[in-house]
């Protein structure tokens, strides 16, 4: 069997996804019973991208937000690295939209707030996701918002905000400075593909769309699209605000979390922190696999603590998934 360094800690199902050089297989923890999604990426296929991918499983261990895939566990072999991610059995949003044609509002609202939370949170913390488009935003089994980076697009502040130029993420939902070429922040860009995200959720088609590239990009530069006449006047605004061709002129995601649109029907603006704090020791999680281990919690805690990411953390992460869900926290010890 392939990926022999996986056997008898995880079971492969089928594969969820391809991208450019990674694919996704649906598994499952062996000791929970959890699904997991695990991103396969054949070294020799990332050439000089390799570095990449230490900068995104580095971003990854910082990222601890209800709206953001969780990192469970890190495995690299001579020959491939494999991370362990939160599976979403909701699929893409993207799917969801085309099915219901498109969304109202209201359900509009709730699935753009969760966004921005994930997105002010990234930005908070001095990421910018840079690839934000409808397929990096998953939605698990409550239709809750999993926002992915499954491009490796995501860069730290430092290089975010000291203009890059890399061009990175689908020319579809990009930035026009990002298409000509320009020096342009992180945070701008993600802002500009946030409002393509809010148009595809309203008018479930794109606002720059054509098949042809040098057309789409015209069109990008351009900043002119279609209002369909159903958009309400707050909504027409808002798209307006961020869909701005000028980065100086387009909204600023302080300004979006507390948009009027944003906060219509809700209790205050968009939460933008964590609602988990990322090294929480829990006594329940802890009891059930010391004594799975046969050792103390507290000699259990001294190994979870440093957080290597192997199958410890994976299993105790798990489990604390499993206590949020309202599922018996316990492990599959009849193998
Ligand atoms: C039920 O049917 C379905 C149908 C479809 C999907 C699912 N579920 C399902 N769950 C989980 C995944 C996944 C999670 C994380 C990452 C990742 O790469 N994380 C790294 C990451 O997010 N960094 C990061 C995030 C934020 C900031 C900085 C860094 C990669 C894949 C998945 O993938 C499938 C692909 C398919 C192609 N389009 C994209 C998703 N699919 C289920």
């Amino acid at each position: 069997v392939r990926y022999a360094v996986l056997k008898g800690f995880y079971e492969l199902e089928k594969t969820i996804g391809c991208g450019g050089f990674a694919k996704v297989k649906l598994a499952m923890h062996t000791l929970t019973g959890e699904k997991v999604a695990i991103k396969i990426m054949e070294k020799a296929h990332l050439g000089d991208d390799l570095p990449r991918v230490e900068l995104e499983t580095k971003a990854l261990k910082n990222l601890s937000h209800q709206h953001i895939c969780k990192l469970f566990q890190l495995i690299e072999t001579d020959t491939h690295y494999f991370i362990v991610l939160e599976y979403c059995s909701g699929g893409e949003l993207f799917d969801h939209i085309v099915e219901r044609n498109r969304l109202g509002e209201g359900e509009s609202r709730s699935f753009f707030r969760q966004i921005v939370s994930a997105v002010a949170y990234l930005h908070n913390i001095g990421y910018a996701h840079r690839d934000l488009k409808p397929e990096n935003v998953l939605l698990d089994k409550e239709h809750v918002v999993k926002l992915i980076d499954f491009g490796l697009c995501a860069k730290p502040k430092g290089g975010m905000d000291s203009h890059l130029s890399t061009s990175c993420g689908s020319p579809t939902y990009a930035a026009p400075e990002l298409v000509v070429g320009k020096r342009y922040l992180g945070s701008e860009v993600d802002i500009w593909s946030m409002g393509v995200l809010l148009y595809a959720l309203l008018c479930g088609c794109l606002p720059f769309d054509d098949n042809n590239i040098d057309t789409l990009y015209r069109k990008i530069i351009s900043g002119r699209y279609d209002e369909p006449e159903w958009l309400s006047v707050g909504s027409k605004r808002l798209i307006k605000s961020m869909l701005q061709v000028d980065p100086k002129k387009r909204i600023t995601v302080d300004k979006l979390v507390c948009h009027p649109w944003v906060t219509l029907g809700y209790d205050g603006p968009v939460n933008k922190d964590s609602v988990y704090d990322l090294h929480v020791r829990d006594e329940e999680c802890l009891n059930v696999m010391s004594q799975y281990y046969g050792m103390s919690s507290s000699e259990l805690w001294l190994r979870l603590s440093s957080w290597k990411y192997d199958y410890d953390t994976a299993t105790y992460l798990l489990l604390m998934t499993r206590k949020k869900r309202g599922l018996p926290v316990r492990l599959v010890t009849s193998s």
